[in-house]
């Protein structure tokens, strides 16, 4: 579980996130909306333990995440930001091995090597290995930084806006595989995800933290916080959820 109490976040003395009290389950996708600005990469930096409090914490287990040693957070949260920084030259297999560095400190083993190509196998990028990180489409680089991100093998995802630049099959085929590493089990993944397609959030998510203007809105099951009524509030513009072929839907009506 990850819990954040009265979690308050300044950046250039500004305040951006203020006293957010929710909980997040250890299993399952938990997606973060919200309008533009109203926090979301904030809320996820800080559950990285990348952004001290002004006030509050962010407990992720029994661990508040901030105060703990880079080392340890590593090990508990891998984070995939924005904008990744794009190493030229840096192939797609040795990308994903730097997931794998915060466990063997420059000494992969062959236990180490096993789990990039299990990544790379997870990702469907086998057959882009070789290629350097600056030679790929954006959807590919994004399949990788994922990949990456996967094989730091940390109990917590955090990614933030990981489908925007990838085509309708790949960002279906991403949220396939996301969402069954968070299925409970002995390897379960808790997935945390910053989103702006609400249709993904609406077919993916179990869980969901509405965010406005640093405040959370509403967090809670799927179905209890993307209600019509409640998105048209969020985003300030009329949405319905419907449903089809027994999905959720969210339309612009
Ligand atoms: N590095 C920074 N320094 C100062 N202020 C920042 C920084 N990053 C974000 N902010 C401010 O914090 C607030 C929240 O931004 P944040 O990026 O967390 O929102 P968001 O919900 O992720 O937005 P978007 O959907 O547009 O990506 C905004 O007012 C933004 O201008």
């Amino acid at each position: 579980m990850i819990h954040l109490e009265d979690l308050c976040i300044e950046r250039d003395g500004r305040s951006v996130l203020r006293g957010l009290q929710a909980r997040i389950p250890r299993t399952g996708l938990t997606a973060l909306i919200g309008p533009n600005g109203a926090g979301k990469s904030t809320l996820l930096h800080a559950m990285a333990g990348l952004l001290p409090p002004a006030q509050g914490r962010v407990m992720v287990g029994d661990t508040d995440i901030a105060a703990a040693r880079p080392q340890h957070r590593a090990h508990l949260a891998a984070l995939l930001t924005q904008s990744p920084m794009i190493v030229p030259r840096l192939t797609v297999s040795d990308l994903v091995g730097f997931g794998r560095w915060p466990h063997h400190r420059g000494r992969p083993d062959p236990h180490d090597r096993d789990l990039v190509q299990a990544a790379l196998t997870e990702f469907d990028l086998q057959e882009l290995a070789g290629r350097s990180i600056d030679s790929l489409s954006g959807g590919q680089r994004q399949r990788a930084y994922v990949a990456m991100a996967y094989a730091q093998a940390t109990p917590w995802m955090l990614l933030d806006e990981p489908l925007s630049a990838l085509d309708p099959r790949y960002a279906r085929d991403i949220m396939d595989r996301l969402w069954s590493l968070s299925r409970p089990g002995p390897d379960a993944r808790g997935v945390v995800i910053v989103l702006h397609d609400l249709g993904m959030a609406a077919r993916y998510a179990d869980w969901v933290l509405s965010l406005r203007d640093g405040l959370l809105v509403s967090s809670g099951p799927r179905a209890e916080v993307m209600t019509s009524r409640d998105l048209s509030d969020l985003f300030d513009t009329s949405l319905a959820v419907e449903e089809c072929r027994g999905h959720p839907v969210v339309v612009a009506v």
